[in-house]
């Protein structure tokens, strides 16, 4: 099948690479002219033959609604645009009623399998109507993975990016887990073979995992992540699950501290704890530690236990 793709980063190139080798015909631009196949989004439409099929692979929000603008003007009665970037869902309905209005089709697409997609395929999570989903199936059985499972047509037009980001809110608690779970590892003394615990647990333990295989590829690595820092950015997702369950009143408590926990990683000290020290300063005469190093007199009676 003859697919345009806008967007050739480090996902939208591996994608359009799996489809190549499975034989269809992809027409890629990208703003670096270096590694796009053609000079701009107007001369990708041109290139391909009515009713023609567009895959938008750039980063989600202003990035993803410039070009869906861009290709309800290029685009004819008929054709056809697949927003496959991590678009918020409350986007993609906006989106497909724009170009409904042009009688363009839209579907949204979650797609999970980041830099391993290439040789392992990626699972996709489709919003839209049935007869679109039908029309792009040779690009979805080419970009899933082999085997059973890893795609759905998970509902309606913004149901494919609402599950794909519930699928990432899941990932931020899985990893926060194991990054505790490292942590109180790491701090006992008792424990002298850290790597090769998490190494034993790959087979069959409760946890295995894939998260655990990738965070036993960055043990064997770096044993101890000295090379990191404790500082984890985020993309709008767990952002966007936390904002659903507030909407949908869903209790979200483990997911919610996982995103937590990423603001607290970028601190280098914490407003909210100088206001919890200074307080306990306040009514007990706790000690402090001063914020040029040395510590305040005052004992504190219930000094932690080491
Ligand atoms: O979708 C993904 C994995 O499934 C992307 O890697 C995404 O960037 C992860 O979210 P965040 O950047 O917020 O950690």
């Amino acid at each position: 099948m003859e697919l345009g793709i806008i967007g050739l980063g480090k996902m939208g190139a591996n994608m359009a690479e799996r489809l190549r080798r499975g034989g269809h015909t992809i027409v890629g631009y990208d703003r670096n002219p270096d590694i796009s196949d053609v000079g701009s989004v107007e001369e990708l439409v041109e290139r391909l033959s009515p009713p023609r099929a567009v895959w938008v692979m750039v980063p989600a929000g202003g990035p993803t609604q410039d070009t869906v603008n861009r290709l309800g003007e290029l685009l004819s009665p008929g054709d056809l645009v697949v927003d496959g970037g991590n678009s918020h869902y409350v986007d993609d309905q906006k989106h497909g009623e724009e170009l409904a209005a042009k009688g363009i089709g839209f579907l949204d697409c979650g797609v999970s399998g980041g830099v391993w997609g290439l040789q392992n395929g990626y699972a996709l999570m489709v919003g839209g109507d049935d007869d679109n989903v039908k029309r792009m199936m040779p690009i979805f059985e080419t970009l899933k993975p082999e085997g059973e499972y890893g795609f759905v047509h998970s509902g309606k037009i913004g149901a494919g990016h609402y599950v794909k980001m519930v699928h990432n809110g899941i990932e931020y608690a899985m990893m926060q887990a194991f990054g505790e779970g490292y942590e109180l590892i790491e701090a006992s003394p008792l424990v002298t073979r850290v790597p090769e615990t998490f190494l034993s647990w790959q087979e069959g333990t409760v946890i295995r995992s894939w998260l655990l295989d990738l965070l036993n590829r960055a043990l064997k690595d770096d044993p101890e992540l000295d090379d990191l820092r404790g500082y984890a950015n985020d993309s709008g997702e767990g952002r966007w699950t936390v904002q659903a369950a507030v909407e949908h009143a869903v209790p979200l408590p483990a997911i919610s501290a996982s995103l937590f926990a990423r603001f607290a990683s970028r601190q280098d000290d914490s407003p909210a704890m100088r206001v919890v020290a200074a307080l306990r300063n306040q009514f007990g005469g706790h000690a402090i530690e001063s914020a040029k190093g040395a510590d305040s007199p005052g004992a504190d009676v219930n000094p932690p236990k080491v």
